[in-house]
């Protein structure tokens, strides 16, 4: 942070414990959680309530978030993100229809965009509404600089492992809060456009880090 801005100062933050790790070991972590018996609904919960935390810092009290929930498990963070929030006009669009929801991100003026649309299931470029909704958000990024643009685990349309932008598309966030540990890819040149500051949300509720 720098002095007296709510805004993180675009450099990576390097407070992490736990080593970056590729998409098949979050996967395998996530995994071997679940055959421990751990449910994954509180996992997601405290997921959504880190993304929470970072949003609330990064605005202040009667400020307009706007949080955006894809069809999977990235999209589920973003709810729980949503219903954590405190002290701000929190407008949730769960997208069931990519390319109507892309008028929200239009109309929206307000301070804070949390970008849950694909966070590691992502497994190809998007296409139509979904490429419509990301181009939405980096234009409003364009046309004010000051919006806050939080992605939950992973900007959406960036290949955890690569760093590389599928397609060459990507939200541009200003904070990517991600779970468990960094996905190696976030380290990499080619991600540095898409990811803004990393902040590692290490205690999810996951099994303890498995790997060195
Ligand atoms: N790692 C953890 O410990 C935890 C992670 N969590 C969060 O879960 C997401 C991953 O969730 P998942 O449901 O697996 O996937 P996504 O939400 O990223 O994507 C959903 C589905 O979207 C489809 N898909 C993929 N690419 C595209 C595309 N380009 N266009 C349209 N649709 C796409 C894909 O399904 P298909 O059947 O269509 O292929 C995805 O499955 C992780 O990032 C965290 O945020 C949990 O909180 C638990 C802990
Ligand atoms: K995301």
């Amino acid at each position: 942070m720098e002095g007296g801005s709510n805004r993180y100062d675009g450099k990576l933050d390097f407070t992490y414990k736990n080593n970056p790790i590729s998409i098949a070991q979050m996967k395998e972590w996530e995994d071997a959680t679940w055959a421990a018996g751990i449910e994954e609904e509180p996992v997601m919960r405290r997921a959504g309530k880190a993304v929470a935390e970072v949003a609330e810092k990064v605005t202040k009290e009667g400020d307009s978030i706007l949080v955006l929930a894809g069809k999977g498990k990235n999209g589920g963070d973003a709810i729980y993100a949503a219903e954590y929030i405190k002290e701000r006009n929190v407008t949730l669009v769960k997208i069931t229809d990519a390319q109507a929801s892309i008028k929200d991100i239009d109309e929206f003026g307000g301070e804070c965009i949390i970008d849950g649309l694909f966070g590691i299931g992502l497994n190809r470029p998007m296409e139509g509404g979904w490429k419509g909704l990301t181009e939405a958000i980096n234009k409003k990024t364009y046309l004010n600089p000051n919006l806050e643009v939080v992605a939950v685990d992973t900007p959406s349309g960036l290949d955890g492992d690569s760093g590389e932008a599928l397609g060459g598309l990507a939200v541009k966030a200003t904070i990517t809060v991600t779970f468990g540990a960094i996905k190696k890819g976030m380290l990499s040149e080619s991600a540095k456009p898409w990811v803004g500051s990393i902040i590692a949300a290490e205690e999810v509720g996951l099994l303890p880090y498995p790997f060195k």
